[in-house]
């Protein structure tokens, strides 16, 4: 799979959820992922972030559509390849998900599972899988507390650990689900940075959800915003005008895309751009 724009490693042909109460969160949408972009989704509370990116790692089955991954022949259908997917498949989530009262090294090997047998899980870490653990705390700046327990660090160190979990289990795909949502501007922008340029310097195809519009602007190399359910803008940052914002976090039920933002769509550099309402069924 390769584009103008470089080698493709994620597809997204067509992806809907609905969920068991009727709601559908995501209507059809498909997406060309490239490898190593760092692409961020925005969009207001609702939007559908959260459920399209569980859906590219099966946290929340599709309800149609397909999700297919550069390396993995006929899509992650078959629950082989969904766990082959997922194992190199890194998650990021707003609120750490860290086991409080266990050490950081612990939880940080915990991002280890994924790649062990289940009845490898029985038995202790190897020296090698903890000289992992703790590169990977050293890598978040944070080697010195690896003996410490999860709960006596900081919000923004608790979430430099949730990268570093995320990290060692060596993953080719990086899902962050609004990873620095509870964290003061200062500390969101500095643990931002650090899962950027990890993203960069492995070469690691990230997708990164963010309510702050002014960090989506400063890190991602191109921008998915969702409306409803709906993908109403994907360019670059500076395609992403005040009109497109508005658009896309306007409290109007309506979500037709403003003459700016069909225009920034048009403009988008990446193969499978916005699909407007009008190539959506509603
Ligand atoms: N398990 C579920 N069952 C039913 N509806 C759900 C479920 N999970 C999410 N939804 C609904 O789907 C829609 C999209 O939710 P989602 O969490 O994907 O949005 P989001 O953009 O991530 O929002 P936020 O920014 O607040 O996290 C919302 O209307 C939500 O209420």
């Amino acid at each position: 799979m390769t584009s103008a724009m470089g080698e493709s490693h994620l597809s997204l042909r067509g992806i809907t959820v609905t969920y068991a109460d009727g709601h559908t969160a995501l209507a059809p949408t498909s997406l060309e992922v490239q490898q190593g972009g760092f692409l961020v989704l925005l969009g207001a509370s609702g939007a559908g972030k959260s459920t399209l990116l569980r859906s590219i790692n099966g946290l929340v089955q599709p309800t149609r559509g397909e999700v297919s991954v550069a390396g993995l022949p006929g899509g992650v259908v078959s629950r082989r390849n969904l766990l082959e997917h997922r194992r190199h498949c890194g998650m990021v989530f707003q609120q750490h998900h860290l086991i409080g009262r266990q050490s950081v090294l612990a939880n940080v090997l915990m991002g280890k599972l994924s790649s062990r047998g289940s009845l490898a899980s029985l038995w202790p870490w190897s020296k090698s899988d903890k000289l992992e653990a703790l590169a990977a705390i050293d890598r978040v700046g944070l080697l010195e507390k690896a003996l410490a327990r999860a709960d006596t660090l900081s919000g923004g160190q608790q979430q430099r650990i949730g990268i570093a979990r995320a990290l060692v289990q060596k993953p080719r795909l990086l899902l962050a689900d609004e990873p620095v949502a509870s964290l003061d501007p200062a500390t969101a922008q500095s643990v931002l940075t650090l899962l950027h340029d990890i993203c960069k310097k492995d070469r690691l195809t990230a997708i990164v959800s963010l309510h702050q519009v002014n960090l989506a602007r400063m890190f991602a190399d191109r921008i998915v915003g969702l409306r409803q359910g709906q993908v109403v803008f994907d360019g670059t940052a500076a395609q992403l005008t005040e009109e497109v914002q508005a658009t896309l976090y306007a409290k109007s039920p309506s979500i037709e895309p403003t003459r700016s933002s069909s225009a920034a769509i048009a403009g988008s550099p990446f193969d499978s751009p916005a699909q407007p309402k009008e190539f959506l069924p509603c």
